[in-house]
């Protein structure tokens, strides 16, 4: 017998095609070292291709997912992905509010609001509700290029813009935003820049791959940030975790199927195997 992991809970969807959503997020839990729990806000049918359908859970079922962990496992840290619509955002925050999400327990929110095929996975009424309630209950939020421009009309070009975009989701009332670099296309490096409520700056840099599977990469950082958060660790060394397993997902990518691949977990367990 072993001692019992951290636990880590993904408040989000599935993909068919176990590339992105809660499959992506549950691959990261496992390989950063916490267990991980799963709360699902919508079914989607999904491949390489593309999304080709969801269905939303009932608001009711996914607040009684999260109850039931709670009350049973407890929960050390938790995250959101995709979560479709205002009456599943609503659920998740009052059943969050019973059991602590982002007051004794850090909260990362990814506000995802479409597939990297461009498919809508969250009703576009609903980012209203990202902005009011989620966000403002998230240790972290970590939005990509597309959702900052949705969700405080910042088109980021550079590293001003990045800041001016990060202080916009601060003033939201996040308690830290992470604005992703990956869809900046042209620049040699891949900067994430974390900002912290006191105003605080750290720049995450990795050489950009010349790769189109990146898929599941935003669920990935996100979840493996989560991962850190429920291990104990300070945020900005939660985030550097995130930064170093995706970063070496990307590098370990693989095509699947007609479309785009995933990012990898599977090195983990090769190199372990290795060793
Ligand atoms: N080509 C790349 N090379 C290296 N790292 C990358 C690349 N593309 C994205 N990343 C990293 O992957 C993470 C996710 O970034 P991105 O901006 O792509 O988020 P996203 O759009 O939410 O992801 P998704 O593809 O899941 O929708 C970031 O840490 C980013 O730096
Ligand atoms: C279910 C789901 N969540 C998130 C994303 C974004 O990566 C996706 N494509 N599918």
């Amino acid at each position: 017998m072993s001692d019992t992991p951290p636990v880590a809970l993904a408040i989000a969807g599935t993909d068919s095609g176990g590339g992105a959503g809660l499959t992506a997020d549950v691959r990261a839990f496992t390989a950063c070292g916490v267990h991980g729990a799963v709360a699902v806000a919508a079914v989607t049918v999904q491949n390489s291709v593309g999304v080709q359908d969801f269905h939303p859970i009932p608001p009711e079922v996914v607040a009684a997912q999260i109850r039931a962990v709670a009350g049973d496992m407890g929960v050390d840290a938790a995250k959101t992905g995709m979560l479709a619509s205002t009456a599943i955002i609503t659920a998740v925050v009052e059943a969050g509010d019973q059991v602590g999400l982002g007051t004794r327990v850090p909260f990362v929110v990814d506000p995802v609001a479409a597939s990297m095929h461009g498919h809508a996975l969250l009703a576009p009424e609903a980012l209203e509700a990202v902005r009011t309630l989620l966000i403002p209950r998230a240790t972290l939020v970590t939005p990509n290029l597309d959702e900052v421009r949705l969700l405080v009309g910042v088109e980021v070009v550079d590293d001003d813009t990045a800041r001016e975009a990060a202080r916009a989701l601060l003033d939201l009332g996040a308690g830290a935003a992470l604005v992703k670099g990956g869809h900046l296309e042209g620049s040699a490096d891949v900067v994430d820049l974390l900002v912290l409520a006191d105003g605080t700056e750290h720049r995450f840099t990795s050489p950009r791959r010349s790769t189109e599977h990146t898929h599941g990469g935003g669920d990935s950082l996100a979840s493996s940030i989560t991962a850190g958060l429920a291990r104990g660790m300070a945020l900005v060394e939660a985030v550097a975790l995130g930064k170093a397993y995706i970063t070496r997902a990307v590098e370990h990518a693989y095509p699947l199927g007609a479309g785009h691949g995933p990012v990898s977990s599977v090195w983990s367990v090769a190199a372990w195997e290795r060793s």
